[in-house]
């Protein structure tokens, strides 16, 4: 089976609510390649409802691409230096500086949702990443993220 990027996340980094395999409580996102771009595939509980019980609340929504839009970040440079996940080189790390959402429609709960990440951009230290959260019915919520390497 293939690994997703956060599974070369060191157990010490990976206690992220979104996407940490150390948190119990979490979410467990996992991303990974789909071509040029990145994707990851999530269905939240019902618990996580907006106003009313068919639509996802928007924290969560944003909680998708943050997480997906990090990982990206890392996967997207890893591929520019013609490096691989887990390689034992110097381990590529990202946090969000920045994270725009738009929210182009409700985003329908009880169904699988797809985010999508698109490399816009890499200068220096800094990675844009264009991302996008499609339900059963269409692009629900798109993002556009500044992801900060972190010095090693
Ligand atoms: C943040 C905690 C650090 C501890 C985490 C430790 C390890 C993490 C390890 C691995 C990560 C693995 C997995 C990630 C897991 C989950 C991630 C989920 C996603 C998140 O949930 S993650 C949490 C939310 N995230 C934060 O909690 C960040 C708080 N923040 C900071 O920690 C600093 O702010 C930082 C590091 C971002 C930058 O600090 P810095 O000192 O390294 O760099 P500096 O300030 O010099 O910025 C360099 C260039 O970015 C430009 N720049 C910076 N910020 C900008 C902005 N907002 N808009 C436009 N441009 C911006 C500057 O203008 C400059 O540009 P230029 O080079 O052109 O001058």
């Amino acid at each position: 089976m293939t690994a997703a990027f956060q599974d070369f996340y060191p157990d010490e980094f990976s206690h992220c609510y979104g996407c940490g395999s150390q948190n119990p409580q979490g979410h467990h996102l996992k991303s990974y390649w789909d071509g040029e771009e990145t994707i990851a595939r999530f269905t939240p509980d019902a618990k996580y409802s907006g106003g009313v019980p068919e639509h996802v609340y928007g924290g969560m929504v944003a909680s998708l691409l943050d997480c997906h839009g990090t990982a990206s970040a890392a996967a997207f440079t890893y591929r520019a230096l013609n490096r691989e996940m887990g390689d034992g080189g110097d381990p590529v790390r990202f946090v969000t500086a920045s994270l725009k959402v738009d929210f182009l429609k409700p985003t329908p709960m009880g169904v699988e949702l797809v985010v999508r990440g698109k490399l816009r951009s890499i200068d220096g230290r800094k990675v844009w990443v264009d991302l996008s959260l499609t339900g059963n019915d269409g692009i629900c919520a798109k993002g556009e993220m500044l992801a900060i390497r972190l010095r090693t």
